[in-house]
């Protein structure tokens, strides 16, 4: 049997248009001959709605949606994630279904058993865990059909539900075999997914024998980047077909054969997978919110320059502004660098001087300051001074400004509210810096994007005479190694020094990272790159005092 993977990028709640990629996508799978194809979870509202779930009119449009999408597929068996009403209570209202649809009406259904309920997800909050799911028998070919998490813990065996096993069970039980296994998925990227995903895939067909088909939502929704990536696996753990990472797209597997399309030959190194994410997810929210450009303040520093080079690679030149804005500490070089960037980007560039509205701000608030030396108060002006100027255009222009903070900067607070942090999306907000000079070596890889002194040069914000990162922050080799243990990897202060850093500078980090959980409460949202990010799926109190 040729069976169709259709990995598609949905908009949250558009339904209309949701459901008519859906069937014209299907009428391509039955034109190329498949009896079958399969569509990511909850493929007709797009994932994750959220608390849209918890309005009325959102479930009934959603139902009407999808019985109208029932009615307008072609002939053949259409297997698609969407959620359905669950009258019973107690209990919650929803379950996280997937359906087969054939010939205008539902044959199968099977509803989602593990909720995921952690770091971004929150399906509990919505769903009811569905009851046992049944074998899926279609055309000759047995399938054990599961939603995404439900084949996540398969592999655990203290794993309290076991959906998969419970269909291999049954299966032994009728004295038949299961001849493929589905995963319909929502699985949003991170940095080491990839073999996460692979290391399941790998043990569950070591386990059980039987071809796995994968089939996951692809684009990006706010902060979560879905990868795509669909996948056929032949029993032995090979590849039998795959689809692009970070685009739509279709691909057919022929079950007898064991083979299909591959659009992925060559494996992908992390930092381009990384890179592709941004791109698709920048480009994904501006046009998702309807915006077509972008404008960004161009310092010359590294942050801004790789920053500039996304938007480019997703908007497109014409549509990205740089804007270099010299204050009295801005060296020429900086606006050299600024103006470098934005050429060999192929982006628009405009130099705004700040030093009038700084002297204007100093002037204005001499009478209360009086004679107090200048500190960190005319620093953060200037900061905001840009900030403020950056939002004019934006909103003059209607371009959505694009903030440029790194997550190591994210996690210390070294940025400043109302300035540097101003913005409608930060781009580059959970990439640590050192990952920050690799995307620019990435995006170096085939010319010289991103001018080779704005790499080598030490990273200064400029904001007062001679002024390094380096002098406010530990090297940042050794505050990204930091931050990837305490944040990413769950570790403690004392394990982190157990592991040879030194005690002052873990607990500077720790205390820093403590204090400025305010300052990431009021920034803008960021695209989610690592396996913990800043944002909805890090909820820490502002005010706590736990020092470990
Ligand atoms: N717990 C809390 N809850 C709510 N608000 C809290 C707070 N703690 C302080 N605050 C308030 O927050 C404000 C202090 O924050 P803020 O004004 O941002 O200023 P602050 O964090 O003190 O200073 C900004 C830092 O970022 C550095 N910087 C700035 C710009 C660019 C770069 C770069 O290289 O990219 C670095 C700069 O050198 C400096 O070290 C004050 O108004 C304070 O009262
Ligand atoms: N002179 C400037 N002209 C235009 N924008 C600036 C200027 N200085 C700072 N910015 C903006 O503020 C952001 C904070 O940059 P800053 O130079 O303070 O440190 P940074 O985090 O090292 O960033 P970068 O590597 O881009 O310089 C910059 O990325 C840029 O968007
Ligand atoms: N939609 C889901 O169930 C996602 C959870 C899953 N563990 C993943 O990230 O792939």
């Amino acid at each position: 049997m040729k069976i169709a993977l259709i990995q598609l990028n949905p908009v949250i709640g558009s339904f209309a248009e949701n459901c008519r990629k859906m069937i014209e996508a299907a009428e391509d799978a039955a034109a190329r001959g498949c009896s079958l194809a399969i569509f990511p979870e909850l493929a007709v509202s797009g994932y994750p709605p959220l608390d849209l779930l918890e309005r009325r009119s959102f479930v009934a449009d959603h139902q009407r949606a999808v019985e109208g999408l029932i009615r307008g597929l072609p002939p053949i068996g259409v297997l698609f994630g969407c959620f359905e009403a669950r009258p019973e209570r107690p209990g919650k209202p929803l379950y996280n279904s997937v359906l087969l649809a054939r010939d205008g009406v539902v044959v199968h259904r099977t509803r989602k058993q593990l909720l995921p309920t952690y770091d971004v997800f929150d399906e509990t909050r919505y769903f009811e865990p569905g009851p046992p799911g049944e074998l899926l028998h279609f055309e000759g070919v047995t399938m054990a059909v599961t939603v995404c998490e439900d084949i996540w813990h398969s592999v655990v065996d203290d794993y309290r539900v076991q959906p998969l096993a419970a269909l291999f069970d049954q299966a032994a039980a009728a004295g038949r075999s299961v001849d493929l296994i589905v995963n319909v998925s929502a699985s949003p990227f991170d940095r080491g997914k990839e073999a996460v995903r692979q290391s399941i895939f790998a043990r569950l067909c070591a386990q059980y024998q039987t071809p796995l088909l994968y089939v996951n939502q692809v684009g990006g929704q706010d902060s979560l980047l879905f990868d795509g990536n669909s996948v056929a696996i032949r029993a032995d753990g090979t590849v039998g077909a795959r689809a692009r990472g970070f685009a739509e797209d279709l691909i057919v597997f022929d079950t007898d054969l064991g083979r299909g399309d591959n659009h992925r030959p060559e494996p992908v190194a992390e930092v381009a997978a990384v890179h592709d994410a941004l791109v698709m997810g920048l480009r994904d929210y501006l046009h998702k919110c309807g915006f077509a450009k972008a404008v960004l303040g161009l310092s010359g520093g590294i942050d801004s320059a790789v920053t500039a080079a996304l938007a480019v690679q997703a908007l497109g030149a014409d549509n990205v502004l740089g804007v270099a804005l010299p204050s009295p500490y801005t060296s020429a070089e900086s606006v050299e660098d600024a103006a470098e960037v934005a050429r060999r980007c192929g982006c628009r560039f405009e130099i705004m001087p700040i030093s009038d509205l700084f002297t204007a701000f100093k002037t204005a608030l001499q009478p209360l300051f009086g004679g107090l030396p200048e500190d960190l108060a005319e620093q953060n002006i200037q900061a905001r001074i840009r900030g403020n100027l950056l939002m004019a255009l934006s909103n003059k222009f209607n371009h959505l400004l694009l903030t440029t903070g790194n997550k190591s900067e994210m996690a210390v607070g070294y940025c400043t509210l109302y300035g540097d942090m101003s913005g409608g999306l930060a781009v580059i907000a959970d990439v640590p810096k050192q990952l920050v000079y690799e995307l620019a070596r990435h995006i170096n890889r085939n010319g010289e994007i991103i001018p080779l002194r704005t790499i080598t040069k030490a990273p200064t914000a400029e904001l007062k005479p001679g002024q390094r990162d380096q002098d406010d922050l530990p090297p940042y080799e050794i505050l990204d190694a930091i931050l990837q243990l305490y944040l990413e990897e769950g570790y403690g202060r004392e394990e982190i020094i157990a592991k040879g850093f030194a005690a002052a500078v873990v607990d500077d980090i720790v205390r820093r990272i403590r204090i400025n959980e305010y300052k990431r409460k009021q920034a803008p949202l960021g695209l989610k790159v690592t396996s913990k990010a800043f944002g909805f799926g890090r909820r820490l109190p502002n005010v706590q005092n736990y020092r470990g």
